[in-house]
């Protein structure tokens, strides 16, 4: 790996070391309150432990009235709208009409994709948003709205009008609880809920402690979804406007390969590890009917967030590797992949899905035809204070130690689980070695790192070492600026990709240790530079067609690289 040092490696633990995969998640910030301290809800049940002077009795493991974590939410009567219906049935599109007809407000999506479209969209209709991720603060003067990923929602200030999009996901193993939280926790007159009808009955029963004010408004497609009756049999048959889906990103290049020799189409690709603004771009060729990049090549990181001109979906296979084992699709993910085809609206107002294989389709069309199973239980987890205040009476725990209580002993209601830490622990187990506050040591499990890609994992390591042994971390110190380099083979392909993921996780500590890591605007635009080299690559990668004078262009003057980026590079 040329362009990262590590300097000192430390011991990973067998947990820090064992393959547990996270979803395809973006656990982009931390729970706005850390920043206020102690908030009131736990403060008022701490006093009450102090005063009654049962230290040992009181059982910071209760989690069983999560509403009562949110006072400032409390002080409403939310008016709470649940707009529920299939993949492109206008539900957000309706919440946003609210959004930007209110005196202030908040958008939270589950992707940084969705949160940069709502804030380009409300700054476009004259209505200045902030845009706030874990990894990007635009601020634009006199703005009274924001669109935020959820895990940046914030709890501390009271709107007038909220929309938490995708609301489906408080069901999420991994994020259900940023879900949860901006459902229990966010304080508006109006709270817009977008999402799969199948968490209605959970969302309705979560409520009915809260007072609030519950009404449901159902929508329908608004262009018709055809299931194919034959398969799509053989590569021969792709068209302009297809989106092939497979699972594996090796899978992904192969088909596009394999689609390529054809000499008929050129593919565009989407898959999780790209960096955002990639999977942006790649989908923006796709979408341009002027492009020559008229066919998709994605994995199900296309359910969600993205814009796209699709004519048919057509599933490569009908089962996933979700990191445990290999297993069948469930209903709720083909349906909202399947979706995807015919958005509203766009120059294929018909959507159609099939499969490669003629023994997939049965499976296709039985889940098309189901209800999507209702949503049970709603994800949760302890916050820092509840961490914080159990550390007080145990303050031999290392952090590791901590969760995994909370996470044995956690009494919950019967409407909610504790959500799966996997990923935190095996931070844990790292950073406990180092002579670091509990808060910091919460701070880098909260963090977006991939503990299951080396590279991402050795930098959060190196990042969190360098910040306990000297308070300050210098990029330069594990990176070399001037040595990226446009990948030639798929091993440097996805080692560019885990640059890009160190150097975004750099970024989203500078937000949070402004002066701890004072690099940040190096750290961005060597990630620019990175996405940009992955394209560079994803462009060579495709064939020329002949006498196509547009791509000939592209590729004399070849490259998307300005010459400030080329400048940078041999800086
Ligand atoms: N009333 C409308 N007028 C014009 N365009 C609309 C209207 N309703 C929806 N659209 C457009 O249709 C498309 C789908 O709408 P939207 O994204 O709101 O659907 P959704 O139900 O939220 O779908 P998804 O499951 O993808 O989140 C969008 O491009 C949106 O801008
Ligand atoms: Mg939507």
């Amino acid at each position: 790996m040329a362009s990262l040092l590590f300097r000192r490696r430390l011991r990973p633990t067998s947990i820090a070391s064992s393959i547990l995969l996270r979803d395809n998640a973006e656990l982009s910030g931390l729970p706005l309150e850390l920043k206020f301290g102690i908030s009131f809800g736990i403060c008022s049940c701490f006093r009450q432990f102090s005063s009654s002077g049962g230290a040992k009795k009181f059982d910071f493991t209760d989690l069983t009235r999560p509403h009562t974590w949110y006072p400032i939410a409390r002080r409403k009567k939310r008016k709470i709208f649940l707009h529920v219906g299939p993949t492109n049935s206008g539900k957000t599109h309706q919440a946003l009409k609210q959004l930007e007809t209110s005196s202030s407000g908040i958008y939270c999506g589950p992707l940084r994709l969705l949160a940069w479209e709502v804030s380009k969209r409300l700054n476009k209709a004259n209505i200045p948003c902030n845009l706030i991720t874990g990894q990007e603060r635009e601020e634009v003067d006199g703005a009274k709205h924001k669109a935020v990923t959820v895990e940046m929602a914030d709890v501390m200030t009271d709107y007038d009008c909220a929309v938490v999009d995708e609301i489906q996901m408080l069901g999420c193993r991994t994020r259900g609880f940023s879900f949860t939280r901006a459902l229990l926790g966010i304080s508006a007159n109006e709270l817009h809920l977008c999402g799969d009808p199948a968490a209605v009955p959970l969302i309705e029963e979560i409520l009915k402690v809260t007072g609030d004010d519950v009404k449901v408004q159902h929508y329908e497609r608004l262009s018709p979804l055809i299931p194919l009756k034959v398969p799509l049999g053989s590569f021969s048959n792709i068209r302009t406007g297809d989106c092939i889906v497979t699972f594996s990103r090796q899978e992904i290049y192969r088909l596009k390969k394999e689609i390529e020799a054809g000499k008929k189409h050129l593919c565009s690709v989407v898959y999780g590890s790209l960096p955002p603004e990639t999977r942006t771009r790649q989908a923006t060729r796709f979408n341009d009917a002027e492009s020559e990049f008229d066919v998709l090549v994605a994995s199900d990181a296309i359910g969600m967030g993205l814009n796209l001109n699709i004519s048919r979906i057509i599933f490569s296979k009908l089962e996933k590797f979700d990191g445990l084992e290999t297993r069948e699709l469930t209903v709720p993910e083909i349906k909202q992949i399947a979706g995807r085809a015919g958005r509203y609206g766009s120059e294929f107002p018909v959507g159609e899905v099939t499969c490669l294989d003629a023994e997939d389709l049965p499976l296709l069309h039985s889940s098309l035809d189901s209800p999507s199973p209702m949503l049970e239980r709603a994800g949760l987890f302890p916050n820092f204070d509840l961490l914080f205040m159990y550390s007080r009476l145990h303050p031999k725990h290392s952090l590791y130690q901590i969760l995994e209580h909370f996470v044995e002993n956690a009494k919950l209601s019967a409407h909610y689980f504790i959500t799966n830490c996997e990923e935190m622990l095996k931070v844990a187990a790292v950073i406990d070695e180092l002579p670091l506050n509990l808060d910091d040591k919460y701070l880098f499990c909260m963090s977006p790192v991939d503990m299951k890609d080396c590279i991402s994992s050795q930098g959060l390591t190196q990042f969190a070492h360098n910040y306990s042994e000297r308070g300050i971390v210098r990029l330069r110190e594990i990176f070399t600026p001037g040595t990226l380099k446009v990948p030639k083979t798929h091993t440097a392909l996805k080692e560019l990709e885990s640059i890009h993921k160190v150097l975004d996780l750099y970024v989203w500590l500078s937000f949070r240790l402004e002066d701890s890591f004072p690099d940040r605007e190096l750290a961005s635009s060597q990630k620019s530079i990175c996405s940009l080299l992955i394209e560079e690559f994803l462009e060579r990668l495709g064939w020329q067609k002949p006498k196509s004078r547009k791509l000939l262009r592209r590729s004399t003057s070849s490259s998307l690289l300005s010459e400030d980026m080329r400048h940078c590079l041999s800086a």
